[in-house]
């Protein structure tokens, strides 16, 4: 028995190749392509919907699929945990409805993030660097948001104090952004797609965490996976992680 796809998004960089992988799996019939100014109707008869579009959209088109019944897999970032926390009981009064939000499907960047909450309570310090293609429309980037989120929770339960920083004078932000206490900078650059690098600092060493993805099927395996699998994941999960069973 196949599964029915429908891609929200689906004329974007993202959509596009989510829609291809959809069209290439066996066991998938991609069965509606959706852009902005589009109605989702009945989403083309969809068991599952994948979104990849920008969040002011994502947040509606979700709660319509979730309405009507359908799984969704989002992948358009900035979903915080508060957003999702406002979805769950609408899910949850659904009963079987899954949806599953990963903030990246590729299979590196979500080792890449489990790693870094692993390192983290080893190291005084710690900073992120997100590397992306300048079409790219957030800053910071969902995974540095996550990443940081996750090392910010697990330097606390380890009761790891402050990143140490002399700054006093900083009118520019050059030290970037601050999330849970973690530094996130943001690159944009031609030619790049999507990198990242966690720095962590002790006395007398570094290490370095870095994931790149050079093209955008990287993330295909993550997303198919995710599409396979919503379905036996009632509620909001959030990250790829629960999926693949990390
Ligand atoms: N989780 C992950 O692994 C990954 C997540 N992303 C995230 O996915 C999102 C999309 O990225 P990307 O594909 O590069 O961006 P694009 O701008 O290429 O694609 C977004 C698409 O969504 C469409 N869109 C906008 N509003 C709506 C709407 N209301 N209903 C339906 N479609 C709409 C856009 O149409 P139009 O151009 O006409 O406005 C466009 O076709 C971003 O948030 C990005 O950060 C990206 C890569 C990996
Ligand atoms: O916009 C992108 O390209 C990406 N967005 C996601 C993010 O914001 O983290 C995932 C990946 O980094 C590519």
């Amino acid at each position: 028995m196949t599964t029915k796809v429908a891609v929200i998004g689906a004329a974007g960089r993202m959509g596009s190749t989510a829609c291809d992988a959809v069209e290439g799996a066996a066991d998938l019939e991609l069965v509606g392509r959706y852009d902005d100014g589009d109605d989702l109707g009945d989403l083309g008869g969809a068991d599952v919907a994948i979104d990849f579009t920008v969040l002011a959209a994502s947040e509606g088109n979700v709660r319509q699929c979730v309405e009507r019944g359908v799984h969704v897999v989002v992948g358009t970032s900035g979903w915080t945990d508060a957003k999702a926390e406002e979805l769950r009981s609408e899910v949850e009064a659904k009963g079987d409805v899954g949806v599953l939000i990963a903030p990246n499907f590729a299979i590196g960047a979500v080792l890449m993030m489990k790693f870094a909450e692993q390192a983290a309570r080893f190291y005084e310090s710690v900073e992120v660097i997100e590397l992306h293609h300048p079409r790219k429309v957030d800053a910071p980037s969902g995974t540095a948001t996550r990443t940081a989120e996750l090392i910010g929770a697990a330097r606390q339960e380890a009761g790891v104090g402050p990143v140490p920083d002399a700054t006093t004078k900083d009118p520019d932000g050059a030290r970037g952004a601050t999330v849970e206490g973690v530094p996130v900078h943001a690159v944009r650059l031609r030619g790049l797609v999507a990198h990242q690098e966690v720095l962590l600092g002790n006395e007398g060493e570094m290490l370095t965490i870095r994931h790149d993805s050079f093209d955008r099927v990287s993330f295909m395996p993550g997303v198919l996976a995710g599409v396979r699998e919503v379905g036996k994941h009632p509620g909001v999960t959030v990250g790829l992680e629960h999926v693949l069973g990390l």
